[in-house]
């Protein structure tokens, strides 16, 4: 029997009548002040910090605000229907978790205590190329839970047909394609300390244990790891894979593709032109692009134009229930939660994720009754006012 979100409210209302307070907040904002107190000052800033002045990371929890919901009353949303089916995976609500590489930074369990989390829920989990857990080890920890894979593309053909053969062998079912990370973007909180995990060898477990990636090397990663380190790096990054190239990768995988990173209208034409099942409306948090616009500012324009031909998903700045339901209605099929669940990691691993999906799902079935939305099919523009 699937959860039903909102009876966490009950939950946590009943443990403090038993005198037990939950072990984490509910409230996205606190958990990000207070995973400061729990991690390495270095971990933290890579993980909350953004590009340039911040104002792109700003810049889009500042469109949230600027969209206001209107509740309507007397609608019989006393049932909510969550559950949609995107690309084929079917979910138990419109939220997946963000790829999200080098996890074992927040915690030792890293992103096998992800999988596990959003395979108890039923969440699809996006896993990162640059993970700190190998692709088989992912598979592994998240069992039957639904699961997509996160490329960055190396430019080596037999690597990227390697890894995504691993990937797809091990039941990941949807490839997303990240095209805003082709290099980093200026980040000084990390540049201050001096820090980038991926230089420390960490981030490194899809690579490290490819072999088609071994075989490149000279020495073994473990016996030379700087030198496996940037040879990695050089084949991840660098713009020698552009639009035309796409088709490749269609060589190496048979089920959907989604490209991460998409802001423009017209790169959104041009994934559909291109075959692409499916687009991420992301900035990456507002770590790539110092000063580009919000994500949720450009969702509207590219829903409307490319909608009925391919899925569209959002993320960048989702903390709460009320932000699914704003990017559902500006014209997202899902969102993908990002930082709020490597807090959540954090401050407990397993349990850690599992409460902030528990919540901001919670929180978004809530936010539907009490807006008078019964249906995901329901929530359209006509929903929200601009402020
Ligand atoms: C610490 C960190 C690592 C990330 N690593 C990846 C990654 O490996 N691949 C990727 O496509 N996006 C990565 N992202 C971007 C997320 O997938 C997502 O786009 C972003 O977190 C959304 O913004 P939000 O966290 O503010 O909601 C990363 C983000 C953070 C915060
Ligand atoms: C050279 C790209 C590695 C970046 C991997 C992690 C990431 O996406 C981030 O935002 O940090």
């Amino acid at each position: 029997m699937p959860e039903r979100f909102g009876y966490y409210q009950n939950e946590l209302y009943l443990q403090g009548y038993g005198g037990a307070k939950p072990p984490f907040s509910t409230d996205a904002t606190k958990l990000e002040d207070s995973a400061a107190q729990v991690l390495e000052p270095e971990a933290f800033s890579y993980v909350a910090g953004g590009a340039g002045s911040g104002a792109t990371m700003h810049a889009n929890r500042e469109a949230f605000d600027r969209w206001k919901l209107v509740p309507r009353m007397l609608t019989d949303a006393t049932e909510r229907e969550l559950a949609t089916t995107v690309l084929g995976t079917p979910m138990p609500a419109p939220v997946l978790l963000a790829p999200i590489g080098v996890q074992s930074i927040v915690h030792p369990d890293a992103e096998s205590a992800t999988a596990r989390a959003a395979a108890a829920l039923g969440v699809p989990m996006v896993m990162s190329t640059a993970s700190s857990t190998s692709i088989e080890d992912v598979a592994q920890a998240s069992g039957d839970g639904p699961r997509w894979f996160q490329l960055y593309w190396p430019s080596d053909s037999d690597v990227c047909g390697s890894i995504l053969a691993r990937a797809r062998a091990a039941g990941f079912s949807t490839l997303v394609v990240t095209l805003d990370t082709w290099t980093l973007g200026w980040r000084p909180c990390d540049l201050d300390a001096g820090y980038l995990p991926f230089l420390r060898g960490l981030g490194m477990a899809v690579a490290f244990s490819d072999p088609a990636f071994r075989q490149l090397l000279e020495k073994p990663p473990e016996e030379d790891t700087p030198t496996a380190v940037l040879r990695w790096i050089s084949m991840i990054t660098g713009t020698d894979r552009d639009w035309s190239a796409l088709p490749l990768l269609r060589e190496h995988w048979d089920g959907p593709i989604v490209l991460k990173g998409i802001q423009h209208v017209d790169d959104a034409r041009r994934a559909v032109d291109a075959g692409m099942d499916g687009i991420v409306v992301s900035n990456h948090g507002g770590r790539q692009v110092d000063g580009a616009a919000a994500s949720l500012e450009v969702l509207p324009e590219i829903a409307t134009a490319v909608g009925d031909r391919i899925e569209v998903l959002f993320d960048s700045g989702v903390r709460t229930g009320a932000d699914v339901l704003k990017a559902l209605a500006l014209g997202a099929k899902a969102v993908l939660l990002g930082r709020p669940y490597v807090y959540g990691l954090a401050h407990g691993g397993e349990d850690g994720v599992r409460h902030v999906l528990r919540s901001v799902l919670a929180d978004l079935d809530l936010t539907m009754a009490l807006s008078g939305h019964r249906r995901l099919a329901d929530l359209t523009a006509a929903a929200l006012r601009r402020a």
